[in-house]
């Protein structure tokens, strides 16, 4: 069946005109013809509070935007997704992760996919409990007191950002990552511990991802050298992945094995087995929480009308930009530490989801997707990148990430930090003519020319959109709440935009070449030479190797 694109829906063309005589728009005129429009521009949801009364939307432009999702069959799209249909159609799977935090299956023909993933929870929170209740030894006898998980991508994003982003619930293991398969990663790790008391979880979807395997066999070689024997090692190692076959030839036996199944996508996969390590970091109960935060978004998802629902609303601002005002990046913008790897995990998450040129049914796309994402935690983007921000020539809307207060007890510090998040949103919304800029230069003693000279560097258009998704704490709950929003917002825009979120051949060509080069570098002779860039740079690093 061809796949319905964007272009496709009849709202797209009366969007594209609303969108057209927006350009000029002002958003704070906005405010004075609407006098409601925080509430009616504001949602809430599983703890979440979202205003998006900061954007280039009229009331007749979210309307309109609002048919578009109808259009779209979004609610009908959603519960596909959550039913468990085959919606990865090239590979001709469900995408199954709110399954991974549902308390009932919600069809009878997921009963048995539920009960895997609540045997498995149980093994989880047997591992939780034996190494938190230091029931765990190593080869020497000590007690595990330090667990590494080795992984990357989706085996590594989204369980170090739940661990950093909770680090006050953590209880006495201490949790280490390592993703990188440049050796620096490893080996900065493994000198701040002792083999006697580290566990590893090496965690791989497919277990064949060479950076995660490479830093395995290194890790395995260092408990060894440490004197444990062969038979030890399963003291010091599980395994969470859908490839058992290949976990039992690393030589780790099917009882240290936690299973994750083909219907769960690496970028999705944190509420599973791969989020080991943070459970174990911030215990059980905390764990379950998060999962219980995702399930509330997942049933806010399913239930809520279109214009009252927050992942439908925030991917609809996505395409509203990214389609409507050529937006090519989106900013995320934490104000919180513990959530400074947020951008990190939404990269993988939106980028690999949805940065796709074809439709579900193969056709190139006439029009962009995914947008570029990046951001840091505030406040230390205001120092360097907020500038581009203000007065660059680009749009780039923003989300500001904003709990309302701080597990640090630091209240009058926190303080600072919020003041700064509402600062930055605000600068955005307002701006500064050329006039007050002129005007506060003349303030600070300078000639009416030498103002005017330098006003126009300090003028800042302002009109600038952003977001702010506010709540109380970084809880379990609220994080998870907050990952499962984007989770949906990433899926919506991808229906939106009729291609499949759930894929990413992309990433494959580079893994082939990378394989070919390893081998070239390791010396072995191939007919064809490769180009002459590459080749070149190849001789370069035999010379650095004193190779030749
Ligand atoms: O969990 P793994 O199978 O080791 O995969 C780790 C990562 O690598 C791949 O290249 C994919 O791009 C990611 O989606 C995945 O999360």
């Amino acid at each position: 069946m061809p796949s319905t694109l964007l272009t496709d829906l009849p709202a797209y063309a009366e969007l594209r005109a609303l969108a057209d005589s927006l350009k000029s728009a002002s958003i704070q005129e906005f405010f004075s013809q609407q006098p409601n429009r925080v509430e009616q521009f504001t949602l809430e949801a599983a703890g979440l509070r979202l205003d998006f009364s900061k954007h280039l939307l009229s009331a007749a432009a979210h309307s309109k935007l609002i048919e578009l999702a109808q259009q779209a069959g979004l609610a009908a799209r959603a519960t596909a997704l959550l039913q468990g249909e085959a919606l990865n159609n090239t590979e001709q799977r469900p995408a199954l992760h709110s399954l991974l935090r549902a308390k009932q299956a919600p069809l009878s023909a997921l009963r048995d996919k539920l009960e895997q993933v609540h045997s498995t929870q149980q093994r989880m929170r047997d591992w939780c409990e034996r190494l938190n209740q230091g029931q765990h030894q190593g080869f020497s006898g000590a007690v595990i007191t330090d667990v590494v998980n080795i992984g990357i991508g989706g085996s590594d994003l989204g369980p170090r950002l739940v661990s950093d982003a909770l680090r006050f619930y953590h209880g006495d293991i201490a949790c280490h990552y390592v993703a990188n398969v440049d050796p620096a990663d490893l080996q900065s790790t493994l000198l701040e511990l002792s083999p006697e008391s580290t566990l590893f979880i090496i965690c791989s979807k497919s277990f064949r991802t060479e950076e995660t395997l490479i830093n395995a066999q290194v890790a395995r070689q260092w408990v060894l050298n440490a004197g444990a024997s062969e038979a030890d090692l399963d003291k010091h190692f599980l395994a969470i992945t859908s490839n058992l076959e290949a976990a039992a030839d690393f030589g780790i036996p099917d009882q240290h094995c936690l299973p994750l199944w083909d219907w769960v996508g690496g970028r999705y996969s944190v509420w599973s087995a791969v989020g080991l390590s943070c459970a174990i970091a911030i215990g059980w109960d905390n764990f379950t929480a998060f999962l219980a935060g995702a399930e509330r978004m997942d049933e806010h998802f399913q239930q809520a009308p279109v214009a009252q629902n927050m992942p439908m609303l925030l991917s609809l601002l996505e395409i509203w930009y990214c389609n409507f005002f050529a937006a090519e990046n989106h900013s995320v913008l934490p104000y919180d530490q513990g959530l400074q790897r947020l951008p990190s995990f939404l990269q993988q998450l939106t980028m690999e989801s949805n940065g796709k040129q074809v439709a579900q049914d193969g056709r190139s796309l006439p029009y962009h997707t995914a947008p570029i994402l990046w951001g840091s935690a505030g406040s230390m983007g205001q120092h360097s990148f907020h500038q581009l921000l203000h007065q660059g020539t680009r749009l780039c809307p923003v989300d500001f990430i904003l709990p309302l207060t701080t597990h640090t007890g630091m209240t009058e510090q926190h303080r600072f930090l919020v003041a700064n998040g509402l600062a930055q949103s605000r600068t955005l919304l307002l701006g500064r003519s050329a006039e007050e800029a002129k005007a506060a230069l003349l303030k600070r003693g300078l000639s009416d020319s030498e103002a005017e000279e330098l006003a126009p560097h300090l003028a800042m258009p302002g009109n600038r959109p952003n977001t702010v998704i506010s709540f109380e704490a970084v809880t379990p709950e609220t994080l998870g709440a907050l990952l499962a929003l984007y989770e949906h917002r990433t899926f919506c825009s991808g229906q939106l935009w009729g291609i499949n979120s759930f894929d990413q051949w992309g990433v494959e060509l580079g893994k082939d070449i990378g394989m070919d080069i390893l081998s070239r570098l390791e010396g072995e002779q191939k007919a064809a030479p490769l180009d002459p860039a590459t080749e070149q740079l190849m001789l370069r690093w035999r010379e650095a190797q004193r190779l030749d």
